[in-house]
């Protein structure tokens, strides 16, 4: 049984279009989640929904009837909407407000009914709310007032409920509380709700539809729609996703990204090893640089950063020499990179030979730390590997900080 279907929806405003071919359905008890960036169109289509603006194109069905063929009150009783804006321009009390969600079922000259107060005192529980019901609405906190119109919505009973980003203003607790509050309260409800938070729809929502210009870019459950691919293509920015540990549902990490521009930061590959690149790596990404690694064992703490972040990582695996391929496709990053940085580490025969490919480019390379810091488990080879680079024209930087302002001067002079 479904009790919305979206047909092919086309929304403008003027000559301008907003929605285009938006189609979806859904059944009692679910919640859908809408995202998308700014602008999207998110609200647009609740107020289609709610008919505050009218389609250009297609149709929307309550119940398996046309929305248009309903009146006000019959569209009342079936659908309740909480809006993104809380303010409300009379001096009406919290249990007055609330109230109005019982008037699609009172007759225009009967009056309330001890079930309709029953039903008040009762959501205006659930809402956390009873303790102000006989102040006036516009005395309280926007966050309380957020409560109240979603207690109003709750004493409407209805069989759609529309929430335009209805916990936007709530702190984390509330927003938690009332989330629940609707899909406990409200198992036969189909709920459809604005999110900017991806996190809280990913935690509550059966289905998410992500919106992107104009159109539906995903639609499906929060582990399908919710991908490191989906995102960058929707948002725009990289995430990590990780599952959350009570529910097992998706939990999106940004990367974020400051300091330097994109555009100035060029290409830099990492030699390093032992968890000793971590920080550099995470420095260097978070500032937008486009980085490279490697070669790694896979079971160095450095190639777990590289995966994680999406950084292409050379690895082999743990003892194994350093197969052909993977010294020619090194050797490809190297000649790729603007400037090359050696972290100091620990070098066994392993990754000396990484360092030894390092010799035709030893003019682009940076080294952080002494040749002392490096631990020497050649019996001195590497110290002569290392001297021979430095001879050659690589630059020492003593510390993390001073590559980095090394990298911006030679980027912004470049
Ligand atoms: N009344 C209106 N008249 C003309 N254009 C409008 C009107 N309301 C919204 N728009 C435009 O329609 C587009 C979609 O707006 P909408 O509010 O639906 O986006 P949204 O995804 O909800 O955005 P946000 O995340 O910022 O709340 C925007 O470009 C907006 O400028």
């Amino acid at each position: 049984m479904k009790t919305v279907d979206v047909v092919h929806l086309d929304v403008c405003y003027g000559a301008h279009q907003i929605l285009e071919e938006i189609a979806f359905s859904a059944t009692p008890g679910e919640m859908i989640g809408i995202c998308g960036p700014n602008g999207s169109g998110k609200t647009t289509l609740l107020k289609a929904m709610s008919r505050i603006v009218a389609p250009s194109g297609g149709e929307i069905y309550y119940n398996n009837q046309n929305m248009e063929n309903l009146s006000f009150r019959m569209l009342a009783q079936r659908v309740a909407v909480v809006p993104q804006e809380t303010a409300i321009n009379f001096d009406y009390t919290v249990r007055e407000i609330v109230m109005m969600g019982r008037h699609p079922y009172i007759g225009r000259f009967a009056s309330e009914s001890r079930e309709d107060h029953a039903i008040c005192d009762r959501v205006m529980r659930l809402a956390n709310v009873s303790p102000l019901a006989e102040m006036p609405v516009n005395a309280i906190s926007g966050g309380e007032r957020q409560r109240v119109l979603i207690a109003r919505a709750l004493a409407q009973e209805p069989d759609i409920l529309l929430l335009d980003e209805a916990t936007s203003h709530l702190d984390i607790s509330h927003q938690i509380e009332i989330l629940s509050i609707i899909r406990k309260e409200m198992e036969e409800t189909t709920t459809i709700s604005v999110f900017h938070d991806i996190n809280l729809a990913a935690y509550y929502c059966d289905r998410i539809i992500l919106l992107k210009e104009r159109k539906i870019a995903a639609i499906g459950s929060p582990e399908d729609v919710l991908t490191r691919e989906m995102i960058r293509l929707v948002y725009g920015i990289d995430v990590l996703i990780s599952t959350h540990p009570t529910t097992g549902r998706p939990y999106i990490l940004p990367l974020y990204t400051y300091g330097m521009h994109d555009a100035m930061a060029g290409r830099v590959h990492i030699v390093c090893g032992g968890g000793c690149g971590t920080p550099l790596i995470r420095r260097l990404h978070q500032a937008g640089w486009h980085l490279t690694t490697g070669i790694l064992n896979v079971l160095d703490s450095d190639y777990r950063t590289a995966e994680e972040l999406g950084i292409p990582a050379l690895s082999e695996a743990p003892f194994a020499p350093i197969s052909e391929a993977s010294s020619s496709l090194l050797m490809e990053y190297f000649e790729k990179a603007d400037k090359i940085i050696l972290v100091a580490m620990p070098v066994g025969r392993g990754n000396l030979d990484n360092i030894r490919l390092l010799h035709p480019h030893a003019k682009k390379t940076v080294i952080i730390g002494s040749s002392e810091s490096f631990e020497d488990y050649t019996g001195g080879e590497a110290g002569c590997v290392l001297g021979s680079l430095i001879e050659n024209g690589a630059r020492v930087e003593t510390s993390l900080d001073s590559a980095m302002l090394h990298l911006r001067k030679q980027t912004n002079s470049g």
